[in-house]
């Protein structure tokens, strides 16, 4: 892996007022593997998440993928460069079914064109077939609203996979779910990781953070303060003191 592999963010700064909620802030991600980055509420996580996919632009510093300058690119286009993403609180449509959320995801932007009875067999078929792979095919026409949290996130999930996206931001993918399905979404982020597919995980959840990642960064205040492998980082006396509000 070169220096210019896959994601790397240098310098990054986002204030709200006099908050800063990502400070400086330089991290490499290993491209290929599982990276988590934790950290403490509001150590900026989410923010640096909003920086890197476009949602949020940045005061200052540079987010570049492979060598290429995304800096305060618009999100479709972060996309469209092959990075996806998740959300904390799960974004689906809650009157479109599950396969029609699919349908919307791989045309952002165009809902009408999407559910129109022209829409292309291709799209429909990849669509049950990414439900397949998540597991919840049978609810391909049951409104998203009435699945179970745990199975939006599977459909959000499945929703990422539609852009075909080599790089994979996942903001909390356990949270709020249920044990049995935090492992089928820990089995899957496994899989799609031996298929080529970098992640970048922010979780809460220790064990699924340890079990799963190959490279853990931790934030604290808006920037990184330790990163390694996860048997380093748990007894990192620095990470151990910013949980402990020390
Ligand atoms: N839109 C916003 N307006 C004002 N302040 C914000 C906004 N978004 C984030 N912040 C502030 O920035 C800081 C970092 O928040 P952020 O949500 O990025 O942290 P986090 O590490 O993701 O937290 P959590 O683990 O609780 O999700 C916090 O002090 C938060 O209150």
């Amino acid at each position: 892996m070169t220096a210019e592999r896959g994601l790397r963010v240098e310098g990054l700064t986002k204030s709200y007022g006099g908050v800063r909620a990502v400070d400086d802030a330089s991290v490499t991600f290993r491209h290929g593997r599982i990276n988590a980055l934790i950290g403490p509420n509001g150590s900026g996580k989410t923010t640096f998440f909003n920086c890197v996919t476009g949602m949020v632009e940045p005061d200052g510093g540079t987010v570049t993928y492979h060598g290429r300058d995304l800096t305060g690119w618009p999100a479709h286009r972060v996309a469209y460069a092959g990075i996806g993403r998740s959300f904390q609180l799960c974004r689906v449509f809650p009157r479109l079914t599950a396969v029609e959320n699919l349908l919307v995801a791989v045309r952002p932007g165009s809902v009408l064109r999407a559910l129109s009875p022209a829409r292309r067999k291709a799209d429909v078929d990849r669509a049950l077939g990414l439900l397949t792979r998540v597991g919840i095919e049978h609810l391909a026409d049951v409104e998203a609203r009435d699945l179970s949290y745990g199975q939006q996130k599977l459909l959000e999930l499945a929703g990422v996979l539609m852009a075909d996206p080599e790089t994979i931001l996942l903001d909390e993918p356990a949270g709020g779910v249920n044990p049995a399905l935090i492992d089928r979404i820990g089995a899957l982020v496994r899989e799609l990781n031996a298929e080529g597919r970098t992640f970048l995980i922010v979780e809460h959840n220790m064990d699924v953070v340890m079990s799963l990642s190959d490279h853990v960064v931790v934030f604290d205040r808006g920037r990184p303060i330790a990163e390694g492998p996860p048997d380093e980082i748990r007894a990192d006396p620095l990470v151990l003191a910013a949980y402990l509000g020390n």
